[in-house]
C-alpha cells in the first residue's frame, strides 16, 4: 500500500504500478530516515550526563515531534502499510526493523546451512554496568531461531527458548550471531544460536537453543485471521 491507500501489488496502468512502488520506496527510506534519527536520541538519552535545563528542552522538543508522527496511527489488527509480511519485510520489528527505535538493529544473512546476524549494542541495553541485559541477548537470540527456522523451511512459533549465559556480552562491540536447524520433527523444529563477538567468533558467549511449533491451520487462522485473511473491516487493507 502507498499514502494514497492503494496496493503496491495493484494490475493495472504501469506507470501508476511504478509511481505506487516509488512512493512506497520512498515511505519505507523516510521509516527507516526517523528510525535512525531515534536510534540516535535513545542511546543519547541513555548515555547523557547533560544538565536538568537542557534535558527539559530535549523533552519538549520530542514533545513536539511527536505531533506529526501520531496524526495518522494504525490499531493492532492492521499491518503498517509499508510492510510485505510475506516477503519478510517487517519495518518495525523490534529487533531488525529499520523504523524501530527499539532495534539496535541486527543485520541477518542467509548463509550456508544457517544464518549469520551482526549488530552493536549501545548503552540503552546496559544489564551489568558496560554488558548487554540478559533479556536483549535473549530477544537477539529469539529473532535469529526464528529467522534460520523460516529460512530452512520451517517457520514456526517459539514455545521455549533455552538460554546459557556463559559470559557478558560487552556494549560498544561489533557482535557476531549465528544460528541453524539442528532438527525437524514433524511440527516440532529446533534450533541453536550463539552469540560471540565480531573480534572472537569462536568464543560463545550466549548460546540458546530454541523449540518452534509450526502452526496447524486452525491456529494460524486463531491467531492471525485478521492479518492473514483481511477482509472488508479490516481498514489496513486496500480494495481497489
Ligand atoms: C527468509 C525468511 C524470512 C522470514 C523471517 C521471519 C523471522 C521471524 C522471526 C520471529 C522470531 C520471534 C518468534 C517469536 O517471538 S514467536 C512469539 C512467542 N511465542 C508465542 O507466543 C507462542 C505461544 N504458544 C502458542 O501459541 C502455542 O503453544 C502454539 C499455538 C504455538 C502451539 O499450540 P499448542 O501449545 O497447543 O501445541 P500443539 O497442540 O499445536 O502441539 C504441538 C507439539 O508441540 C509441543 N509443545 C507445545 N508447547 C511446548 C513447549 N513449551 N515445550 C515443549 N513442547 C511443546 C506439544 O506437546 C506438541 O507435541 P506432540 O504432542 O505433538 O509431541
Amino acid at each position: 500500500m502507498t499514502d494514497s491507500g492503494r496496493s503496491y501489488h495493484t494490475i493495472g496502468d504501469p506507470a501508476e504500478v511504478e509511481a505506487e512502488t516509488e512512493s512506497l520506496r520512498d515511505r519505507r527510506a523516510a521509516i527507516t530516515e526517523l528510525g535512525d534519527a531515534l536510534r540516535t536520541l535513545v542511546e543519547q538519552a541513555a548515555a547523557t550526563e547533560a544538565p536538568a535545563d537542557e534535558l527539559r528542552r530535549a523533552a519538549a522538543l520530542v514533545r513536539e515531534a511527536t505531533i506529526p508522527v501520531g496524526k495518522q496511527q494504525r490499531e493492532r489488527g492492521q499491518m503498517p502499510t509499508a510492510d510485505d509480511l510475506l516477503g519478510g519485510v517487517r519495518m518495525y520489528n523490534p529487533v531488525c526493523g529499520s523504523g524501530s527505535a527499539l532495534a539496535p538493529p541486527l543485520l541477518i544473512e542467509l548463509g550456508a546451512g544457517g544464518v549469520t546476524g551482526s549488530c552493536t549494542l549501545g548503552l540503552a541495553y546496559e544489564g551489568p554496568p558496560m554488558y548487554a541485559h540478559g533479556g536483549v541477548s535473549a530477544l537477539l537470540l529469539d529473532q535469529i531461531l526464528g529467522y534460520a527456522t523460516s529460512a530452512s523451511g520451517h517457520p514456526g512459533m517459539t514455545v521455549r527458548l533455552d538460554t546459557e549465559y556463559r559470559a557478558p556480552v560487552p556494549l560498544q562491540t561489533e557482535l557476531r550471531l549465528s544460528a541453524e536447524v539442528v532438527n525437524v520433527d514433524g511440527r516440532k523444529v529446533t534450533a541453536r544460536a550463539t552469540i560471540a563477538t565480531a573480534a572472537e567468533p569462536d568464543r560463545e558467549l550466549v548460546v540458546a537453543t530454541g523449540l518452534f511449533i509450526a502452526l496447524r491451520a486452525d491456529q494460524a487462522i486463531r491467531l492471525f485471521g485478521t492479518v492473514l485473511h483481511p477482509d472488508a473491516s479490516n481498514p489496513a487493507v486496500a480494495h481497489d
